[in-house]
């Protein structure tokens, strides 16, 4: 078993090598279109301005067809499911070690909240990707440990949507209101005082999710009836503790962030504080824009700091880390300039390190890549299953193994036991039932009757001669019974003895007095009854 788990071990780390090829051979950036379908309230019109393949998206804009290129483009029919499977490779990068952001960008109305949260009969990204890392953590070598957090942008403040609160409403300030943000050694974002729950399976980190996401700031505009006034971002901090070789435990953090949906302040109707939240979002929307552009051109500088959201975010959005971006966007005429700005942002996202920049012949030479580094994964994750299937079975034969080894020690011991029966306890036992017998009669001789019945001095010496005389001519008999069925005697108790015994009880008895096995018998035996016969007379 020990061979098999070092193999496993070793695998696993060939399957760690392959993924962490492949993410650095994919790019930190990948991007993803969904197409929010017409919901109920909205009419279909017959030619709509937006179509899609299952990479690129098409839109006809001012007379003129303008394309965008995707990594992956949901239409209108795709599911919550479909989106997750696609999510899925990217959460192993998680698992191994590597920091990651996905997010969801787009007009107000769009679906972000719909994709990341999604409802109790269509969950989202979020419930699904905890209930995966559960589940991941179960099967995978490593032991792993989670926490979470959860915090809200809200008008350029950090509020903690976990903290401990009493009762209160949600228009009331909170306690824990615009934490502060620092950056470690290590170049790690650190929120001071955000309160960070550990959850050891996903019914307690669903738990505390539904928590979080009931305190988000929400409120109804023109577009959207629950629109949400907030960037809202949940971290999961993920500790990997690996076998005895690996001595540090290491951690990795996946952000899966909702953004606020960019919005026409006039077009949503809003006012007053509304109207404010509204522009808040924009300003934060349009620093990440600016981020994203000096990444992008690779400048030495760049501007992290205009907006706590990109803050935040800083560490995951750079060097080493991997971004997912969803860009959603509706179908619908009166849309099509947010769809044009939205499928542009999200463009320029993808151009930070993506296969657009480089030529046709290594964009080719990746995939190849990528697809044999895959294939490499797949084989050496059946191997370690195989593997796991030998554990399991040896296992199960150690288990069945020791189940058998300890009944047959007790056996054993039970056997032991009864060979420890002395055939002369036997005969003791036999006298001492004798004795208890004669106690109970003479008690119950004496008891019974009435006065005058009892015997009197004479009578009762008379009667003790007569006893006498009855008792020896008994014991002349019982001897010479004995005597002469004690070759058959013996025979049924070297049935019933175990041979050890009896032959030893033979041989001390033969080594004493230099008899035949049939006359050590004897004597054993008359000794015996030497011994009844003398405790008959006391
Ligand atoms: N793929 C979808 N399938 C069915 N209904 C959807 C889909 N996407 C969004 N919806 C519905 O559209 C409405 C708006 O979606 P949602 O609130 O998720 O938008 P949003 O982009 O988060 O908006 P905001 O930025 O204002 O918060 C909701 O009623 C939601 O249920």
């Amino acid at each position: 078993m020990e061979q098999l788990m070092l193999k496993q071990r070793m695998l696993d780390r060939k399957r760690r090598e392959a993924l962490s090829k492949i993410f650095i051979i994919k790019g930190s950036v990948t991007v993803f279109c969904r197409i929010r379908p017409f919901v109920l309230a909205e009419k279909k019109k017959i030619s709509e301005p937006v179509s899609a393949g299952s990479e690129r998206v098409r839109v006809k804009y001012g007379g003129t067809m303008k394309y965008f290129e995707f990594d992956k483009v949901f239409t209108e029919e795709a599911n919550q499911e479909s989106v997750f499977v696609e999510i899925e490779p990217i959460l192993r990068s998680v698992m191994n070690g590597h920091n990651v952001c996905v997010f969801a960008y787009g007009q107000t109305g769009t679906g972000k909240t719909f994709t990341m949260d999604g409802t109790n009969e269509h969950p989202g990204i979020i419930p699904r990707t905890l209930e995966h890392l559960f589940h991941q953590a179960c099967t995978d070598n490593s032991s792993y440990t989670f926490s979470m957090s959860m915090l809200e942008v809200y008008m350029g403040n950090l509020r903690d949507l976990l903290a401990p609160r009493q009762k209160c409403r949600a228009y009331e300030p909170m306690k824990k209101c615009n934490l502060n943000i620092q950056t470690d050694p290590k170049g790690l974002i650190e929120i001071e005082g955000l309160t960070e729950v550990k959850v050891s399976d996903y019914a307690i980190a669903k738990w505390w999710y539904n928590k979080g996401r009931r305190f988000r700031s929400t409120s109804g505009t023109n577009v959207n009836e629950a629109s949400s006034r907030s960037h809202c971002l949940t971290r999961i901090n993920i500790f990997r503790h690996g076998d005895a070789s690996e001595a540090k435990s290491q951690l990795s953090r996946l952000w899966m962030v909702d953004l606020g949906g960019s919005e026409r302040l006039l077009k949503t109707g809003a006012k007053g504080l509304t109207l404010d939240e509204g522009r808040a979002i924009n300003l934060s929307l349009s620093a990440l824009a600016d981020v994203i552009a000096a990444l992008k051109r690779r400048k030495c500088h760049v501007p992290y700091r205009n907006s706590k959201l990109t803050q935040i975010l800083k560490d995951s959005l750079g060097d080493g880390s991997k971004a997912l971006m969803l860009v959603h966007i509706k179908p619908s005429e009166e849309d099509v300039c947010e769809t044009i700005s939205s499928l542009n942002f999200a463009k320029r996202t993808r151009a930070i390190m993506s296969n657009k920049e480089v030529s046709m012949e290594l964009k080719k030479q990746r995939e190849k890549q990528i697809t044999e580094l895959e294939e490499e994964v797949k084989e050496t994750e059946k191997q370690i299953q195989n593997i796991k299937d030998e554990i399991k079975n040896a296992e199960f034969n150690l288990i069945n193994n020791k189940k058998l080894f300890s009944t047959t020690q007790n056996v054993t011991e039970n056997d032991e036991v009864e060979t420890c029966i002395n055939p002369k306890d036997d005969v003791e036992n036999i006298i001492e039932t004798g004795k208890e017998c004669k106690k109970y009669m003479k008690s119950n001789v004496s008891n019974s009757g009435p006065r005058f019945m009892s015997p009197t001095v004479a009578s009762r010496q008379r009667k003790n001669a007569v006893e006498r005389d009855s008792i020896s001519l008994r014991s002349k008999t019982i001897r010479s019974i004995v005597t002469r069925s004690s070759v058959q005697f013996s025979c049924s108790q070297t049935l019933s003895y175990s041979d050890i015994h009896v032959k030893a009880l033979l041989q001390s008895s033969k080594g004493k007095s230099g008899h035949t096995e049939a006359e050590a018998n004897t004597t054993v035996l008359t000794e015996r009854t030497n011994a009844l016969n003398l405790s008959q007379k006391d």
